[in-house]
């Protein structure tokens, strides 16, 4: 009889027998576990009420098979010496009878301790059969580091490739276990689809090689398919894929970046058949946006991002990989590495939801402030890199941060302008829009751009020196457009003239009604744009409500002179009056509005 380890006293001949037949499953070579065996763990696990927990080598040999009590089992000793830098050879999977696969402490000390391959907890719930499981990511001063994945579904746990996932985790700890260490930049392989309609797919891939060069990778190929639809399994086609690979190999890549978005199902067949980790367009720039934020409000926005994005694409290889090393598309914003718990990702999204509806609350009431005093609000917008800081430098004598880089600025700010006449007015700055801006971006920022949704005028700075302007201004339309920003007020400000040697062609753009040209780095044109954001304000009208005490009741036949009366009404603490008016004159007025009940 094969040793059966553990608590086995007081446990029945034929439960014995059940569990000494574990010894003769056998699992495909990299392989982590059959369906079968997982299976046959739970029922003895579920008629026993007790944890079992079964050895299996590289080979796919179950080499140990333990019985515990109903919350551990102690595990059997491994034979043999091993380097700092080798994993033992041996993953250990068992079962949790509670069903919550969550690893204890005990189970991460023993990842540790005897160095597994990984360490899994499965359980069953509802007839729903999940795992959790533990690798070692790293080793410092002898202090190994570990990184818990899941809960997956039996079936995403056994997409994972063993063999590989392994030679990565000893590559890994043979880097951190030599001195002198040096985080190399990732390798990447750029990916496109050409389609009709869409933008010249060697324009978006050059954006894209950008976008991956700000978030630190090299760029060592790009390679595109012409396709009308995107494969539904692959997103390219086959035989891409197998020269993708050979590329990969030869290129020597451990990354590849897709110009679009996946669907979770695309990424994890692409890691798989790739066996590297895949990251697509939205999560290069999930990831650029987490290094960039600063304030606490943009941190926070760019993790539920980041944490919305990823919760359906836990079960990647990709995934496991990336959590050996850290890199692109794992980190973030701040310190912090992102979750990779599905439980804890849950509870984070609602808590950092709570904190944002708590932040905007705070928001709204400076605005209502604001609103309360009138001062009119300008905002730029704009695609990433236009000039949108730079301006509002120029005009506003501030130094806000602005860099020739994709998502230099992701917090709004706001700052005092004023026009030529002395006329103040707010001015603010946003995050830059971007062809195929992810989403779960767009409505994580939906908070802090409500101060574009809101403004009295718009500013659309365009860098006409770029050769895509006009595909970039639709698609700052096109954003807009999603958030429904209403684009009646706006003046388009073709920016970066002073790279521009074609009079001709400023002339034909300025053709265009209310458009300007200037360069907001050498300021020539800025001080026309000041006059024109003078006019368009005179010309709007902006609805506020006043109170005028009854012994200043003369003040209304002056507002009959300069606004527009919509309503007025007599009560006990005096006259409400309803009107609209041009922002300059409401100065005049300021004393008697009524902040509340301004645009509400
Ligand atoms: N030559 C020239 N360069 C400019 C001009 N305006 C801005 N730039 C440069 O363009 C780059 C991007 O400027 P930013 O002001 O950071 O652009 P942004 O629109 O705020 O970009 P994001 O915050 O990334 O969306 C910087 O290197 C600026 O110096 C200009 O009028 N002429
Ligand atoms: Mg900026």
């Amino acid at each position: 009889m094969s040793t059966i380890h553990g608590e086995i006293d007081g446990i029945r001949k034929t439960f014995l027998t059940r569990i000494e037949q574990l010894y003769e499953f056998t699992v495909p070579f990299g392989q982590v576990v059959t369906s079968e065996l997982a299976q046959k763990m739970i029922e003895i696990t579920e008629d026993l009420k007790r944890e079992i927990a079964v050895y299996i080598n590289r080979r796919g040999q179950i080499t140990a098979v333990a019985v515990g009590d109903s919350i551990a089992v102690v595990l059997p000793e491994i034979d043999g010496r091993r380097s700092a830098n080798r994993l033992s050879g041996t993953r250990c999977i068992h079962t949790h009878p509670s069903g919550d696969t969550e690893l204890s402490g005990v189970d991460i000390a023993s990842l540790k301790q005897v160095r597994f391959d990984l360490m899994a907890a499965i359980g069953q719930l509802d007839s729903i059969i999940q795992v959790s499981f533990g690798i070692i990511t790293d080793v410092k001063n002898d202090t190994f580091h570990t990184q818990t994945i899941g809960p997956l579904s039996l079936e995403e746990f056994i997409e994972l490739d063993l063999t590989y996932l392994a030679s990565q985790i000893e590559r890994q700890l043979e880097l951190n276990t030599r001195t002198s260490a040096i985080a190399e930049p990732e390798k990447s392989i750029l990916v496109g689809l050409e389609r009709q309609g869409k933008w010249e797919i060697q324009d978006s891939l050059k954006e894209l090689e950008q976008l991956a060069e700000t978030a630190g990778a090299e760029v060592l190929d790009m390679t595109w398919q012409k396709r009308e639809r995107p494969d539904p399994a692959l997103f390219i086609g086959k035989g891409k894929v197998q020269e993708l690979n050979l590329l990969k190999q030869e290129k020597g890549a451990n990354l590849i970046i897709f110009d679009d978005e996946l669907s979770p199902a695309q990424q994890r067949n692409l890691e798989k058949q790739l066996n590297t980790k895949v990251l697509d367009r939205a999560a290069l720039i999930l990831d650029i946006c987490a290094q960039r934020a600063r304030s606490h409000e943009a941190k926070l926005q760019v993790e539920l991002a980041q944490l919305r994005y990823s919760l359906p694409r836990l079960g990647g290889q990709g995934l496991v990989l990336s959590r050996l090393g850290g890199g692109i598309g794992t980190r973030g914003p701040g310190e912090s590495k992102l979750e990779v718990d599905r439980r804890r990702i849950r509870d984070r999204i609602g808590d950092i939801t709570r904190k944002i509806e708590n932040i905007e609350k705070q928001r709204n009431l400076h605005r209502k402030r604001r609103q309360s005093t009138r001062i009119p609000t300008v905002a730029l917008v704009g695609y990433t890199n236009a000039g949108k800081s730079t301006l509002l430098n120029t005009l506003t004598d501030s130094d806000v941060f602005a860099e020739d880089k994709l998502f230099a600025t992701l917090d709004p700010t706001t700052r005092h302008m004023t026009l030529l006449d002395g006329q103040t007015t707010l001015l603010t700055d946003t995050v830059g829009f971007i062809q195929k801006l992810p989403h779960h971006l767009i409505a994580a920022f939906r908070a802090t751009l409500e101060e574009v949704i809101q403004a009295d005028l718009l500013l659309h700075i365009i860098d006409v020196s770029h050769p895509q302007y006009q595909e970039q201004s639709k698609i700052v339309y096109q954003v807009l457009g999603e958030l429904n920003v209403d684009t009646r007020n706006l003046i388009t400000v073709f920016n970066k003239v002073d790279r521009i040697g074609n009079q001709d062609l400023l002339d034909q753009l300025l053709k265009q009604d209310n458009s300007i040209a200037i360069s907001a780095l050498s300021g020539v044109g800025t001080e026309n744009l000041l006059g024109l954001i003078a006019v368009f304000l005179k010309e709007q009208k902006i609805e506020i409500s006043l109170l005028i005490p009854y012994s200043d009741s003369s003040i209304i036949a002056q507002l009959y002179d300069v606004s527009t009366v919509h309503s007025t009404e007599y009560r006990e603490e005096g006259i409400y009056v309803l009107i609209s008016l041009p922002p300059d004159e409401i100065n005049r007025f300021s004393i008697y509005t009524i902040g509340a009940e301004v645009n509400e």
